[in-house]
């Protein structure tokens, strides 16, 4: 059981995992903190926390866990704040979408010693934003990845695992590194991917005629660009190697698509597509299968 959990940043994934947690009456007091008193009072009036405070010294007094779900630019500044007030035995955890750089700002913030840091990140959301969004089941059967260090706490990092496990969340850990790298190719590259095409098609002069009669396709391809730009900006700073990297191989193999297009290559351009749809098809026979 939680005493007190001080939410930095109570949207979407903060929101909802306070919905989680106080379904299954897992935790004495919820805390909201940030700089908007409408969005606060909005989160206690929907029931998602009991109360807020626009002050994080006064937040997270007496707190036992405190989570960082905002988005990956406003870390670094609100580390700054917390640090002088975190109680010594508070844990202190993150929901951000991408591990390199908070890693490294704690280090920073706390020092290179801080074992009280667990960082993780839910491998669930959604294209929208907002404590209107917040769901309690947002993290059923879906994965929550924590990257914890040599020197992290053990006590830590179990209660953050027990956390996660009262929303229905499966607990994995993975080196920091390999962390960005797999989020780069699998969810940064593809959102990427989304905000260009939309951008793409924006620029062209048909752009009116092209949105009229685009079709269902279209719409799958680009859900995803109608997420929040100030996080998806954030996640592309904050993982600039490694989504450079997996957009390198994109381009490579989208300009071989080109030539193959340009050649007429009939048989080449069919192997391709046939591999790549049997090997999505199986993809989302395995995902439909843990989702039963
Ligand atoms: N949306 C998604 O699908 C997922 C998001 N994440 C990560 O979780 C974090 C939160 O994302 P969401 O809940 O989707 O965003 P959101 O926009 O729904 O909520 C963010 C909250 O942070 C507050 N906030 C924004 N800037 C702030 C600042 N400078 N200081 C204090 N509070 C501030 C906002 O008022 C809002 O309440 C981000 O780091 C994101 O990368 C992780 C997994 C999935
Ligand atoms: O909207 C979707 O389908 C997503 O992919 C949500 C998402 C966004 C960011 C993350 O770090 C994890 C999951």
């Amino acid at each position: 059981m939680i005493r007190k959990l001080v939410i930095f940043g109570v949207g979407l994934i903060g929101g909802s995992l306070a919905l989680a947690l106080r379904q299954a009456n897992a935790c004495q007091t919820i805390v909201g903190c940030s700089r908007n008193a409408e969005h606060l009072q909005k989160a206690v009036d929907l029931g998602v926390i009991d109360s807020f405070s626009l002050d994080p010294a006064e937040a997270v007094r007496d707190a036992d866990m405190v989570l960082l779900a905002v988005p990956m630019g406003a870390m670094r500044h609100l580390l700054q704040q917390i640090k002088p007030v975190l109680p010594a035995d508070a844990i202190l955890t993150d929901a951000g979408s991408t591990k390199g750089s908070i890693v490294a700002e704690v280090a920073q913030v706390f020092g290179a010693d801080f074992s009280r840091f667990v960082p993780g990140h839910p491998i669930a959301g959604r294209e929208k934003s907002g404590v209107e969004a917040a769901i309690p089941d947002l993290y059923v059967n879906r994965r929550v990845i924590l990257t914890p260090q040599a020197h992290t706490d053990a006590d830590a990092i179990a209660k953050v695992e027990a956390m996660w496990r009262v929303t229905g969340a499966l607990l994995e850990q993975m080196p920091v590194e390999l962390h960005d790298q797999v989020l780069a190719a699998t969810s940064h590259l593809p959102h990427v991917l989304a905000f260009s095409l939309v951008d793409t098609l924006l620029n062209m002069p048909q752009r009116e005629d092209i949105l009229r009669y685009a079709a269902g396709g279209f719409r799958d391809f680009t859900r995803i660009a109608s997420s929040d730009p100030v996080m998806w900006r954030d996640i592309c700073l904050t993982n600039k190697a490694a989504i450079l990297a997996v957009i390198a191989a994109f381009q490579q193999n989208l300009g071989e698509f080109a030539e193959l297009i340009d050649a007429q290559d009939g048989e080449a351009l069919h192997n391709r597509m046939e591999k790549a749809k049997y090997a999505r098809d199986n993809y989302v026979a395995q995902f439909e299968k843990q989702e039963k």
